[in-house]
């Protein structure tokens, strides 16, 4: 049985649909520079002692700027006084791998512009990208639960929270207007010190919900002591950690642009690069490090990193970062090394999907934390419209290139278009690739069997609209931010239904709407009962033959549906059956997150 359906149009439809609504404009005004003179340290001073000798001053930087001493593998004890004041790093330059640009200008010690223009610190530049932003009342409704005690109040608008101006002049050049429902609620919480489990809808900003409160944080600080440890080490105030290469890539990227001249310095580590230029990098200072677990491994046992200065963890797409396969590398990295522990740092984490499972391992690694959701866990956006067809295995070749045709006659698969097909193996990634091309279609194909460089111009080449179809496995599934991303195509279905969720949420980000199809047959039955449930809350329409199918199959993973109604049963402290259990979450126990005291539970609207 194949299901033909109106889904081209509908690819048109969010291909068109690229901009939001805008709304007005936050007072932040664009941010004076510092009062402070820039300061310079040379790399061959950095790991000595404060003295009561400034540094030598060579930045060519502008001259409002404003340094922070002794970044490279040592820590200062000169108070920080460089909050809302711009900063130059010394001998900076293009970090990146293959040419790629770090941020910092070769041999100039100016900072590179991660906006890429050269100065748009004017209002015009801004009243102008306005028009761009976030489509707000997409998320007008949509349902926020907060538990923990003394949750802080929500914001509505950037204004509302001290960020610092050089930050706030960043989320104006990001053009972000207003906070998103989730950075409404979790930038207070964070900026409030407090730790966090935050689980909100793919697209929703969750990498700014972190990050703004991390750079905040450092800013403000003071300056640490200098530590002991051996001249090569460096101490990051912060570390994001997330599972894939290309989404500690982005996340460098984002977490940049928010802190263009505030002083802050962010490096990336990931592997199947070459170390050597990270560790240059990194030698030439380091507050934030983003980084994949197995990198950072690396950098440990060789003792060029430390984690003893450690006040932020963030872990974005938590939940992947807690399963199976990386809990080991967590509890080693968090754990097992020098970081110092829950209470004393602060950790947020963050996902769209958090089974309960995995939230009870999550606590290990909390104080007293507050839980907030966005929407329900795990639940998809219903900006994304969900199709299921039934395609038998030997048929999905011919029905992609259906699809595509249909795609292409109806005018969506220019260059503003881009369809992601999710497969399976890495094996099947690269036939499927080699048959669209052979069959008039460029596609490109990203997956762990391709060198890092292929899998980045892969990327590259998808997001240009050069080859507007990207093949990939899970390795794309989680966190990716392209814009332009019309159709998702599961050619073939996870057997996870938060695998789905977060492939899905590839397309129909920050408002916009987006399509995205499902080949299901009898391989996928254990999917049916939570594919159905998935679609019916996001208010899809579900085929009958899918009920059917839902209504016979009891082998589905349906983890994120543990009893409870709309709402409970999210937080997993507010679950009965965990309440019952050894472990006392409510009362002041003496637990491993340490959660004690009053609990309370809010639900509210995002907009209340
Ligand atoms: N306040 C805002 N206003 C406008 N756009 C925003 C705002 N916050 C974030 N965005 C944009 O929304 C998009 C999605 O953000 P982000 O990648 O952080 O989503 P996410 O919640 O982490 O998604 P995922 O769950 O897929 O990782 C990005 O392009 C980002 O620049």
């Amino acid at each position: 049985m194949t299901t033909r359906t109106s889904w081209a149009d509908l690819a048109a439809n969010s291909a068109a649909d690229n901009v939001g609504v805008g709304s007005s404009s936050d007072s932040n005004k664009a941010a004076g520079s510092g009062g402070d003179q820039p300061v310079y340290v040379p790399p061959h001073l950095r790991n000595r002692p404060p003295s009561a000798d400034p540094p030598t001053p060579t930045s060519t930087g502008p001259a409002s700027s404003n340094d922070r001493p002794g970044q490279g593998g040592s820590r200062w004890a000169a108070p920080r006084n460089d909050y809302n004041n711009r900063s130059v790093y010394g001998g900076g330059r293009p970090g990146g791998w293959g040419g790629r640009s770090g941020g910092w200008d070769r041999g100039r010690d100016r900072e590179v512009n991660p906006f890429g223009n050269d100065d748009d610190d004017t209002e015009q530049a801004f009243s102008e990208q306005e028009n761009t932003a976030i489509n707000f009342d997409a998320y007008e409704d949509i349902p926020v639960e907060t538990s923990g005690d003394n949750i802080p109040p929500a914001v509505n608008t950037f204004a509302e929270i001290d960020l610092g101006e050089a930050l706030n002049l960043n989320i104006r050049r990001c053009k972000y207007v207003k906070p998103t429902p989730v950075q409404r609620y979790a930038i207070p919480i964070s900026l409030a010190g407090r730790d966090l489990m935050a689980c909100a809808q793919t697209g929703s900003g969750k990498t700014a919900a972190f990050c703004f409160p991390i750079i905040s944080g450092i800013m403000r600080g003071p300056v640490p002591q200098k530590s002991l440890r051996g001249a090569r080490t460096v101490f990051p105030l912060a570390l994001i950690l997330s599972p894939t290469r290309e989404l500690s890539m982005q996340i460098h990227e984002e977490a940049r642009k928010f802190s263009y001249q505030t002083g802050v310095k962010v490096v990336v580590a990931y592997g199947g690069a070459p170390i050597n230029q990270q560790l240059r990098e990194l030698e030439r200072g380091v507050d934030i490090l983003v980084a994949t677990p197995g990198r950072l491994v690396d950098l440990l046992e060789r003792a060029r990193v430390s984690l003893e200065m450690i006040r932020y963890l963030a872990l974005d797409e938590a939940d992947r970062m807690l399963d199976m396969g990386f809990e080991p590398q967590i509890r080693k990295i968090v754990e097992q090394m020098d970081m110092p522990p829950p209470g004393v740092r602060q950790t947020m984490l963050f996902s769209a999907t958090f089974p309960r499972e995995i939230q009870r391992l999550a606590s290990d690694f909390l104080a007293n934390y507050i839980f907030l959701a966005v929407g329900r866990v795990g639940s998809s956006t219903d900006l994304i419209v969900q199709r299921v067809e039934f395609v038998q295995e030997s048929d999905k070749r011919s029905h992609l290139m259906d699809l595509l045709h249909a795609q292409r006659a109806n005018g969506a698969q220019g260059k503003q278009a881009l369809t992601l097909v999710f497969v399976e193996t890495k094996k099947g990634a690269d036939s499927l690739e080699h048959w669209l091309c052979m069959n008039g279609f460029p596609a490109t194909t990203i997956h762990g069997d391709r060198s890092q460089q292929e899998r980045e111009q892969a990327l590259r080449s998808f997001k240009s609209g050069a080859t507007p179809i990207l093949v990939a496995t899970d390795v794309a599934a989680r966190g990716l931010d392209i814009p332009h991303v019309a159709h998702v195509v599961n050619f073939d279905l996870p057997n996870d239904i938060d695998d789905y969720v977060h492939r899905i949420g590839r397309t129909g980000r920050a408002g916009k709407t987006g399509l995205a199809t499902a080949f299901f047959n009898d391989n996928n039955a254990s999917l049916a009962k939570s594919l159905a449930d998935l679609m019916q809350e996001a208010n899809q329409e579900v085929p009958a033959w899918l009920t059917r199918y839902a209504a016979r199959s009891f082998g589905g993973r349906n983890r994120r549906h543990g009893g409870g109604g709309r709402f409970g049963g999210r937080d997993f402290r507010r679950d009965s059956s965990f309440n019952r259990g050894g472990s006392d979450y409510y009362g002041g126990g003496n637990n491993a997150g340490g959660y004690g005291g009053g609990y309370s539970a809010n639900v509210a609207s995002a907009w209340d």
